[in-house]
């Protein structure tokens, strides 16, 4: 296979792009396409993620039909639609955690800067720290708060020295807005903090190995109003550095946080486009019954 992004060979084993490099030096693909993305045609630039034809079984029972999408760069969006239409499933096939999955079988393409993330050169564990995850029930490490972040770092050989970890761990707590909460007790345990405290701390350990994508299942399911409002105001502050892909329940949260929505109805995508839109102009019967409350 040939990459012809330079970016491509961050997602190959062995061949991680220093932090500085991502992103910043080198822009994401301006790509002229006409493509189906439910109904329609939209043509997408500057997109970060781009899936084509994408199908998931879970052994003989189809999860998911031919799902074509582009996910911007640098901008929030969010994927909706009732209980078990794909959305979590589609969601995984970004960071191939369905790999994890024995009776799950992905086809189908799904680029990130042009680069095919089921390539069989790619490592997952690399591809993996290139796209963060944040689940539903908030999963700190058993270890101290500045273990949790440090981690990463640690592993993928992100810091050498004591000070630039320190220094990693400080300015993704701060960018996880958590650091003035925690500065004073780095070193007890994260599953001591409250619920939203260790979703924020789960967030800076995913920020830590600079990631440039950042996935969420459903992220403030299991928090209450004022930690879920905390987490909208970060995913805001965040889509300037990073693409994130949230899934959510909530239409009125994916109102809030997203600049584009992709709305999933049994295993398809039916539509996608700029949030405003979907919310005010639906293209689809299925999209406006569903965002008016008609099923879900
Ligand atoms: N590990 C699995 N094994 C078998 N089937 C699965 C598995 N995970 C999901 N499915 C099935 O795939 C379909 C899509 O599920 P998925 O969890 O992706 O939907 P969802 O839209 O995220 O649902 P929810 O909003 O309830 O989380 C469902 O029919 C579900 O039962």
């Amino acid at each position: 296979m040939t990459f012809t992004h330079p970016k491509a060979h961050a997602l190959v084993r062995g061949h991680a792009m220093p932090t500085q490099n991502r992103d910043a030096s080198v822009a994401a693909p301006v790509i002229h396409t006409a493509v189906p993305q439910g109904h329609g045609v939209v043509e997408s630039r500057d997109f970060k993620i781009r899936a084509r034809d994408v199908k998931v079984f879970y052994g003989d029972k189809q999860a998911l039909f031919d799902v074509n999408l582009d996910i911007p760069a640098k901008s929030v969006t969010a994927f909706i639609g009732p209980s078990g239409c794909g959305k979590s499933t589609f969601l995984r096939c970004i960071n191939r955690m369905n790999d994890t999955i024995p009776s799950a079988r992905v086809l189908g393409s799904i680029e990130i800067d042009g680069a095919d993330v089921n390539a069989k050169s790619v490592d997952p564990v690399v591809l993996r720290s290139r796209v963060g995850m944040v689940f539903q029930k908030p999963n700190p490490f058993p270890k101290t708060i500045f273990e949790n972040v440090a981690y990463g770092p640690k592993i993928h050989g992100l810091a050498t020295r004591k000070d630039e970890l320190e220094s990693i761990v400080e300015s993704s707590l701060k960018k996880a807005g958590l650091w003035n909460e925690v500065a004073d007790r780095l070193h007890q345990p994260g599953t001591g903090l409250s619920g939203g405290q260790q979703q924020r701390l789960v967030i800076a350990r995913a920020i830590a190995v600079s990631p440039e994508v950042i996935l969420m299942d459903e992220p403030c399911s299991a928090l209450d109003p004022i930690a879920t409002a905390k987490i909208e105001e970060l995913i805001d502050e965040l889509r300037s550095q990073f693409c994130i892909v949230i899934v959510t329940h909530s239409m009125a949260q994916a109102a809030r946080v997203s600049q584009k929505t992709a709305f999933f109805h049994l295993g398809k995508l039916v539509e996608s486009g700029p949030t405003e839109e979907m919310f005010t102009n639906p293209r689809d019967s299925r999209t406006q019954d569903y965002i008016t409350g008609r099923f879900g």
